[in-house]
């Protein structure tokens, strides 16, 4: 089937909504074909283990080579690895993979060795004397997968995000995502959309037929009821967008309110410089936590003030540009400092914590209007903090249940949907069939371009380009 755009009409050419798998996206990149493509898919050494992993068809020809044997598929035979001469470069498992039942649907070869730097460099050294190989740009090895029919688009990022998830609240929504959780979703959407459009289709085949209006009235129905399914699916988005990239918590307040000092001991090393001199932060600086299996990117800032020295008032900028696209502003007023600071206005959804610091230096029958008191010289009110952010974080993270897009550009996808089916329906069953059976098959293409499905050459480099070398 093809998997570019189509400009004929009809349901056929969309076939295949289904299983994915085993179906090969033809002429999509051009990738695929003849080049053997080889790289360290561990991370660099010195290391135990080391893996180098290859696919493409000279696979066979370098485990002949290398390992003057071809061993049984999938299963780790122990080899003397050899260069050109003859000479042993290391004793290692040699695993084959033969296509298409591999990750990437091509011949695939692993070579598990000691991880010494001098091995791995010789050994891919000895690589690149094979004809037809050459090292793997970054993704390359997943965006075979892909080309190859092995996964769609989001089972892709999924596998992305899953070796770049740093929290175990990131793996599970990584591994659900790359296992075919949203794949599963979006492709029932456009199987339920496909036969929609087939029965439209059937009708419009026999113009001197007149379609009964109750055909019509019972897809425009379902039309509706999965637009609703649809908005009410978009409304989890932020959700699994936030968990990819953490719950961004700003800590703002006036100068040497104790920003960077709390945020030291949150991530109990020393990450920004701290000084009794106001106006010492001036950049943004970030640190990851891992709350009770949540992401958490706390972010120092610099003290808000008027200022005539250019780089603060830059960093007063960006200070006010992180809290505005914060998740959570904790803003900090100094028991010390200068009464009445107010937090400035400003646009923003975040949820406010307003605490003050350095209440070591409140006097004991001081009141605090609520606000959480914090100490970094005593510890006060660390375990609160720490114990309210992790439940905004579980609040603003957790999935309402089943998996949410993580992406805007399923986001964008899932609204086009949603725009093209809503137009569906409008009209109500009187509208000509072929304008109902368009709108539905640019619903269809919408969904199709989230998983990959349909004509989307364009964001395979976008993609693919995030991935790292090796994977
Ligand atoms: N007594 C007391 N002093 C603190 C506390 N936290 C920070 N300090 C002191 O307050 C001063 C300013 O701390 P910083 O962490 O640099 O404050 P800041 O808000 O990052 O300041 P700028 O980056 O200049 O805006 C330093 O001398 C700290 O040692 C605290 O909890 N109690
Ligand atoms: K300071
Ligand atoms: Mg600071």
């Amino acid at each position: 089937m093809a998997a570019h755009g189509r400009a004929g009409r009809g349901a056929d050419a969309e076939g295949d909504v289904g299983g994915h798998v085993g179906r090969r996206q033809e002429g999509l990149t051009g990738l695929s074909g003849a080049d053997t493509i080889c790289a360290l898919s561990s991370a660099p050494g010195p290391a135990g283990v080391a893996v180098i992993r290859l696919s493409g068809p000279a696979c066979d020809a370098v485990c002949r080579g290398l390992a003057r044997d071809l061993p049984e598929p999938r299963r780790a035979a122990l080899r003397t690895l050899r260069d050109r001469d003859g000479a042993a470069i290391d004793r290692g498992l040699v695993l084959r993979f033969p296509g298409p039942g591999s990750f990437t649907g091509e011949d695939v070869l692993e070579l598990h060795v000691h991880g010494g730097r001098a091995i791995v460099e010789d050994l891919l050294a000895a690589l690149g004397g094979f004809e037809g190989l050459r090292m793997a740009e970054p993704g390359e090895f997943t965006r075979r997968a892909f080309v190859n029919g092995r996964m769609d688009l989001t089972e892709a990022e999924g596998v992305a995000d899953l070796i770049a998830a740093e929290t175990t609240a990131q793996r599970r929504a990584a591994l659900d995502q790359a296992g075919g959780a949203l794949s599963g979703l979006y492709d029932g959407w456009r199987t339920r959309l496909l036969r929609h459009l087939a029965h439209l289709e059937a009708w419009l085949d026999f113009p001197d037929e007149e379609l009964p209006d109750d055909v019509m009235a019972g897809v425009l129905e379902d039309v509706a009821a999965l637009a609703g399914e649809i908005v009410a699916h978009l409304a989890d988005a932020r959700r699994g967008e936030r968990l990819r990239r953490g719950l961004q918590v700003a800590i703002v307040g006036p100068p040497n309110a104790g920003k960077s000092t709390l945020l030291n001991i949150l991530a109990e090393r020393d990450v920004a410089i701290v000084s009794e001199t106001p106006g010492t932060t001036r950049d943004v600086l970030e640190v990851h936590l891992d709350l009770g299996g949540w992401p958490v990117t706390l972010i120092d800032t610099a003290g808000l003030r008027e200022t005539e020295d250019a780089v603060e008032r830059e960093g007063v900028r960006r200070a006010a540009e992180r809290m505005a696209a914060a998740d959570v502003v904790l803003a900090l007023h100094p028991a010390d400092g200068a009464a009445g600071f107010s937090m400035p206005s400003h646009e923003t959804a975040a949820v406010l914590i307003e605490a003050v610091s350095k209440a070591d230096r409140l006097a004991p029958d001081a009141g605090a209007d609520g606000r959480l008191r914090l100490s970094a010289a005593t510890g006060q009110g660390l375990p609160e903090l720490l114990e309210r952010l992790t439940g905004l974080a579980a609040e603003l993270m957790a999935s309402g249940g089943g998996a949410a897009p993580t992406r805007a550009r399923h986001r964008a996808g899932l609204a086009d949907c949603r725009s093209a089916l809503e137009r569906a329906v409008e009209g109500g069953p009187g509208r000509p069939p072929e304008l109902i059976a368009e709108d539905l098959r640019l619903a269809m293409r919408a969904l199709g371009r989230i998983t990959g499905a349909v004509d989307v050459e364009d964001l395979l480099d976008v993609i693919f380009r995030d991935f790292c070398i090796g994977k």
